[in-house]
Order: C-alpha cells, then sequence, then structure tokens
C-alpha cells in the first residue's frame, strides 16, 4: 500500500549549527493511506515540528518528505500554497473559527478564498456528515466547543484532504465533546479512508489512533501499533522521567 505521508531520515534544525537545536533528528516515518497516527512526546520534543514539516508549512533541513506521493522537499512556495489548500487539512486545538460567520459560511470560507467552488449542497453535505445538519446557520458563539471542533473539522473535509493534519484537536472541550470528536475522527478514518496525523498530549485520545509515534529530542524513540490508553500512558511517562 502506498503512504499518504512519508518521512525520510528528516533533521530540521534553528538556529547556527554550534549553538542551535535539531528540533527532529533524522526521523523516519511511513503513514500509509486511511490510517490515524498520533505524535507524542515530552513538551520540546518535536511535535509541532514533525507536523509543521509533514504539511509543508516548515522545511526542513535534511531528509525528504513526501506528501500524497509527492516530494515536497524542495518544493517552491507557490507548489506548497495550493498543496495546503487542495492536499491537506487543520485541525487546531481553538476551532479558528471566524466569530462572525455562520457554520455554513465558516465552512465554504477558506475554499472560496482559495478560489476553489463549493455549493451550498457540498457544505450542507460535509456538515451533515459531522453530525450537525441543522446548525448551519449558527455562529460559533451560538455552539458547544465541540459543535465548534466539528465545524473546523467540516471546513478542513470540504477540500477532501489526502491527510487531515491536528493539533491538540481535543485540547479544548470537556470529555464528552472530547469523545464524540474522537468518535467523528475514527469513523472517517474507517468509512471514508481518511488518513490523519494528530499531535496530542493525552494518552488516552492517542489510544484512540492505529498507532502512536514518540519523539523525545527530536528523535522517534518509540512506536506503539493498535494502542491501549496504559501502554501510552506508561511509554510516556517513561520519556517524561
Ligand atoms: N523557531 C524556532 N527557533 C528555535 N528553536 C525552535 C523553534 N521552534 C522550535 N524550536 C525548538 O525546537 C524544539 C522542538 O520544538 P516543538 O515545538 O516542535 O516541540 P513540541 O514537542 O511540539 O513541544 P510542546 O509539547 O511543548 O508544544 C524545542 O527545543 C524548541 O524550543
Amino acid at each position: 500500500m502506498r503512504s499518504a505521508l512519508e518521512l525520510h531520515q528528516v533533521t530540521r534544525f534553528h538556529g547556527p549549527k554550534s549553538t542551535g537545536v535539531a528540533a527532529l533528528d533524522d526521523v523516519s516515518l511511513s503513514c500509509p493511506h486511511g490510517t490515524w497516527t498520533a505524535i507524542m512526546g515530552p513538551s520540546g520534543s518535536g511535535k509541532s515540528t514533525l507536523l509543521h514539516c509533514a504539511a509543508g508549512l516548515d522545511q526542513v533541513t535534511s531528509g525528504r518528505v513526501v506528501l500524497a506521493g509527492r516530494d515536497i522537499t524542495t518544493a517552491p512556495d507557490s507548489v506548497l500554497t495550493e498543496l495546503r489548500r487542495r492536499t491537506v487539512g487543520f485541525v487546531f486545538q481553538n476551532f479558528n473559527l471566524i466569530s462572525s460567520l455562520t457554520a455554513e459560511q465558516n465552512v465554504a470560507f477558506p475554499a472560496k478564498l482559495a478560489g476553489v467552488r463549493v455549493s451550498r449542497n457540498d457544505v450542507r453535505e460535509v456538515l451533515a456528515a459531522v453530525g450537525l445538519a441543522d446548525r448551519g446557520g449558527h455562529r460559533p458563539r451560538e455552539l458547544s466547543g465541540g459543535q465548534q471542533q466539528r465545524v473546523a473539522i467540516a471546513r478542513a473535509m470540504i477540500s477532501r484532504p489526502a491527510v487531515l493534519f491536528a493539533d491538540e484537536p481535543t485540547g479544548a472541550l470537556d470529555s464528552g465533546s472530547a469523545r464524540t470528536v474522537l468518535g467523528l475522527l475514527r469513523h472517517m478514518v474507517r468509512t471514508a479512508g481518511q488518513t490523519i496525523v494528530m499531535v496530542t498530549h493525552d494518552p488516552a485520545v492517542a489510544a484512540g489512533a492505529d498507532s502512536v509515534i514518540f519523539l523525545a529530542d527530536g528523535r522517534l524513540v518509540d512506536r506503539l501499533d493498535r494502542p491501549t490508553v496504559h501502554d501510552v500512558a506508561e511509554r510516556l511517562a517513561k520519556l517524561e522521567s
């Protein structure tokens, strides 16, 4: 099976070589299509840097990144911009919805900005898929945190991204809403074959994924397939001690 995302010996250095920091150090990783990968590790271990390099938001110092079959390592800005619009989707901790726009308008807005035509039907379909068919006319303040995050997921999904990147997608949610959002992500992987790459600090969230990779000091140091909350928490505690 071809991978949706591949990192080959990726290093990302910040600052001058003598005094700088290797935020990522020789990381190789393959995420097959239709799988959900969680990235964990202590604070400062390189999780966000990995996500940003994988999504084409940051450039690697050495190594290669192949996203949806395309080597993006040395791609020019114009290609990366196009890629961000059409090939990847992003979901962040704080939803990043526009408060003056309705849920439907929020979902359609980035696509419109990118000059991509989306029909009202497309918007309604994707909102229905996240269980918000009856909330399209509501503004963010009229929605719960979990509902706002589901609007953000619908917004990311409308371009049918090859990879959905999520940075602490449940970090701002109560446990009930977090469960709903995680259930939705699981459903997207299982029924639509969506590929997800997610950063989280929470073992219970990581245990929803198919695999968990662990970073420490920029290096990929461990991996769990079919993770349980207990196993994830134990491995993480070992890295943090
Ligand atoms: N722009 C930058 N300039 C210099 N150092 C940086 C820069 N960005 C990140 N770093 C360093 O690279 C390392 C990895 O940072 P990164 O944000 O990827 O870690 P993280 O695992 O996501 O951390 P956290 O869990 O605290 O968000 C850290 O030591 C950080 O200080």
